[in-house]
């Protein structure tokens, strides 16, 4: 899991680093790693360093500060660099003057437009933890004036450090320069998409920041975590998936949900409602019935889509709350609960719940989700003692107990109808298989996230061929979970002959495994392709954390 931490935390953990390191020291790291990506970017996207042109926008602190000594260690390489001064009294003193001794230039006012629309690339040293609210009017208006990619340090400024919300102009940067770790503006709400791709540079912060607010799952964790059948598996032991799903008028979302849990786990899975006609149809190898009640036992339930709000939803919501296992409650089973809180009561004790809203089924249930999207989901997480999955673009996690975990959508192709119906159904099946309920939603979703791509490949889907390729989703994160065990066992190989043996099992795995990996990497390039400007300066597969960024 990557760790994500709020500004208090980075803050406290800088001022323990900074009370045993040389004044100034923080800042040279940081800005140094900054001015590194810059010519990197540079030379792939212009063909060289020397002599291109970089405006640094230059706010009035340590931000500001970062980018003026990026922009001294740039000039070394003969890069031109103007500094354009939003607050030129207030411009980071050393950071100035290191720029000036190296040849760099300064503007102010009126020249600084022309300086920002000429550039070969633009440094966003604006504003970074200290941001509140919107980029205000002068820097927007030069923000405006950009038409070259963005390098932002810290955060792209417009953006709410802690919450990623965006209330007005923001950059959209192309790559974003961080320190010590990612911060919550990188991974959440719009803050996720100005920010581009993340770069972390290592400044020396890690020992001091303690356990992570928020965590970000590796593809290799959901593989590995990801429920197989075993030598003595039989269609039962996996663990049988319920679906209370769909309605004469909504015989769709069943056949996608159903199919969700079909795909992502072996065993058997159990359809009851007034869509079998069409669940058997399709899915031949389930069991259905027309009503919860007659439907045998599961060890998880799915219900609410397309399940309607009248009284056999009712019924079927009731029944399932009340079976004692996990259920997945989404759709129409949401605004159920939203409408007639009463039926909370037919919950067994204890039953792991996980709600999986979207932002207008989370207003109706909990409230509006405010611009802060952890808060939303961790209150409601704790009011009804159950996972709240907040859906978009990156979507939240919270459990009650406080773990909140944050996936980020490599794309956009989830959003078509249909698609919660299936992350519903791949919910449930891990449910069944005895998953925790947090790690079987983040995973779920991760891996919901990538069939999307998979399927989409740089055109447009719909629900059904996001479901179709989730076999395709769980073998690439299975191959990146085997190429881990491949790159763990392989220091190991030589201890034992089983060693060696697991070392080569691992290997083969990992060999058999890569075209898929490659498969989810050119996905995941391609669909930053389809984000326009950000395109052009998407770093080369393999140099860093493109998929994770
Ligand atoms: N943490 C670390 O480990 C390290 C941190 N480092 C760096 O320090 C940075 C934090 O620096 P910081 O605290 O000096 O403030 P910073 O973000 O530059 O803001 C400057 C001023 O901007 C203003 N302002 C506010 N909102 C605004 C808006 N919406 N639009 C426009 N302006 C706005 C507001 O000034 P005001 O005008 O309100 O007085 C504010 O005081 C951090 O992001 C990183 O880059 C690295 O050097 C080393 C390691
Ligand atoms: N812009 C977006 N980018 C990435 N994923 C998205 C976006 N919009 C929606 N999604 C995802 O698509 C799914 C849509 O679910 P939902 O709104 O319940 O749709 P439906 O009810 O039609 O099945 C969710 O998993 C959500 O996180
Ligand atoms: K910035």
């Amino acid at each position: 899991m990557q760790g994500v931490w709020t500004v208090d935390h980075v803050r406290s953990a800088e001022e323990r680093v900074m009370a045993v390191v040389p004044a100034g020291t923080l800042m040279r790291r940081a800005a140094f790693g900054v001015a590194t990506e810059v010519a990197g970017l540079l030379a792939r996207h212009t063909g060289g360093v020397a002599g291109r042109r970089v405006a640094l926008l230059v706010g009035a602190g340590n931000n500001g500060g970062d980018a003026l000594w990026a922009g001294a260690f740039l000039r070394r390489r003969g890069v031109a660099v103007t500094a354009v001064l939003l607050a030129p009294n207030r411009a980071h003193p050393a950071g100035l003057a290191a720029l000036r001794r190296a040849g760099g230039r300064t503007v102010t006012g009126a020249a600084a437009g022309a300086v920002v629309a000429a550039a070969d690339l633009v440094v966003d040293g604006i504003v970074g933890l200290s941001a509140r609210g919107p980029l205000r009017p002068d820097a927007a208006a030069l923000v405006d004036r950009i038409t070259a990619p963005v390098v932002a340090v810290d955060l792209p400024s417009g953006v709410d450090p802690d919450t990623g919300a965006v209330t007005g102009p923001a950059v959209r940067a192309a790559v974003t320069v961080t320190f010590g770790c990612r911060k919550p503006g990188h991974v959440l709400a719009a803050g996720a998409t100005c920010s581009g791709v993340v770069r972390v540079v290592d400044i020396g912060l890690g020992p001091e920041l303690g356990e992570p607010d928020l965590v970000l799952l590796e593809p290799a964790e959901v593989g590995a975590a990801w429920p197989v059948p075993g030598p003595d598996d039989d269609k039962y032991t996996q663990g049988v998936t319920g679906i209370a799903a769909g309605s004469a008028a909504f015989p769709g979302a069943a056949v996608l949900a159903t199919g969700a849990a079909v795909h992502a786990t072996s065993g058997m899975v159990r359809y009851a409602g007034q869509a079998a006609d069409a669940v058997r149809a399709r899915w031949p190898e389930t069991v259905t019935t027309g009503a919860v009640a007659d439907a045998g036992r599961v060890q998880a339930w799915v219900v609410g889509p397309g399940l309607g709000t009248g009284k056999a939803g009712t019924e079927a919501l009731t029944h399932v709350l009340g079976a004692g296992v996990p259920v997945c409650v989404d759709a129409d089973a949401i605004t159920l609960l939203a409408t007639n809180p009463g039926l909370w009561d037919a919950r067994e004790p204890d039953t792991p719940v996980v709600l999986t809203p979207h932002d207008r089924e989370f207003a109706r249930l909990a409230g509006e989700v405010g611009p802060d999207r952890v808060a939303a989901a961790t209150r409601a997480a704790s009011q009804f003692d159950a996972v709240v999955l907040l859906k978009g673009h990156s979507t939240v996690v919270a459990a009650p107990d406080g773990r909140v975990l944050v996936d980020r959508a490599g794309s956009a192709w989830p959003a078509t109808a249909g698609s919660g119906d299936v992350l519903t159904g791949l919910i449930g099946s891990l449910l069944a298989a005895g998953m925790d309920p947090w790690l079987a939603a983040g995973s779920a979703c991760l891996v919901h996230g990538l069939a999307a791509e998979l399927a989409a490949r740089n055109a447009p889907i719909g629900a059904s061929a996001l479901l179709d390729a989730v076999p395709d989703a769980i073998r690439a994160v299975r191959a990146a979970a085997g190429a881990s065990m491949a790159a763990g066992a392989s220091m190991a190989a030589g201890a034992s002959t089983a060693a060696g043996v697991g070392a080569a099992a691992g290997a083969s795995m990992a060999a058999g495994a890569s075209t898929a990996a490659g498969v989810s990497m050119a996905a995941g390039v391609g669909a930053a392709a389809g984000a326009g400007a950000v395109a052009r300066w998407t770093p080369a597969a393999g140099d860093g954390s493109v998929s994770a960024g």
